[in-house]
């Protein structure tokens, strides 16, 4: 038998909803999986050619883009904050929607936005330089791993850029969206090497595909 694929999934808050996604498509992890006090990172699957590691939403795209996985299911976020050129994002799964906002204290106490110089706090730091470079602006960005909305406040930086979904967390922090960079969805994504070489990879991506068209014309 071929040598398991590895199946990379961020185990935050996109798994409840990746799960069903992944079933229509074959994809049924052991009973193990759904344990909470297992600690194991690495889950056999129905499909005994297959096996799920469960893993931190950005590193599932490193794992996917060295191939050390072959698929794994990520924000759009993550992909575009790395943009790796052996990463291929297929199929929009229409899960995991949020938008990635630049946001600021609403006392209005960040620099002007007009100044050539800001200070921003993110877990973003190359699609935050992207974006405020295309605007002729010079981002300095902290890099932060969460919680980044107390930034301002205790003058790490004027501003953030972050996610946000209902923007109940922004509000309760005394902050105002003040532009959207990106809208954010989950996707499918392949390593494209693996893509090309394994059947089985490109079988597993037609799969999810049509199971969101069928989705979308639903
Ligand atoms: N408020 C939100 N609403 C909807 N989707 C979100 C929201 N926040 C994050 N996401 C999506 O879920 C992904 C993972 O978010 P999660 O909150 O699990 O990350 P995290 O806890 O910061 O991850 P980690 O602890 O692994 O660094 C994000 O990359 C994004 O695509
Ligand atoms: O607009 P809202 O619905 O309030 O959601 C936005 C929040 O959700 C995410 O954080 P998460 O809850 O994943 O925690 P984190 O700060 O640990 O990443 C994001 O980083 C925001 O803080």
């Amino acid at each position: 038998m071929n040598a398991p694929l590895t199946f990379a999934i961020p185990k935050g808050r996109i798994l409840d909803e990746a799960l069903p996604v992944m079933a229509r498509a074959g994809v049924v992890p052991e009973a193990a999986f759904h344990d909470k006090d297992n600690r194991s990172l690495t889950f056999a699957c129905e499909r005994e050619d297959l096996r799920l590691i469960r893993v931190r939403a950005f590193d599932v795209a490193t794992f996917v883009a060295h191939g050390a996985a072959q698929l794994g299911i990520v924000g759009s976020d993550v992909i575009e904050e790395f943009d790796y050129p052996d990463l291929y994002a297929p199929v929009d799964l229409s899960i995991g929607h949020c938008r990635l906002c630049v946001a600021e204290p609403e006392s209005g106490a960040a620099t002007p936005s007009r100044a050539s110089h800001l200070r921003v706090a993110t877990k973003y730091p190359n699609i935050t330089r992207r974006h405020f470079e295309a605007r002729g602006i010079q981002a300095e960005c902290v890099k932060l791993n969460g919680a980044m909305e107390i930034a301002p406040a205790l003058g790490l930086a004027g501003r953030i850029v972050d996610l946000v979904s209902s923007g109940r967390t922004l509000a309760e922090n005394g902050l105002i969206e003040t532009s959207t960079i990106m809208q954010v969805s989950a996707r499918l994504i392949a390593n494209r090497a693996a893509m090309k070489t394994d059947p089985r990879v490109a079988a597993l991506v037609e799969a999810f595909r049509r199971n969101a068209d069928s989705e979308t014309a639903a």
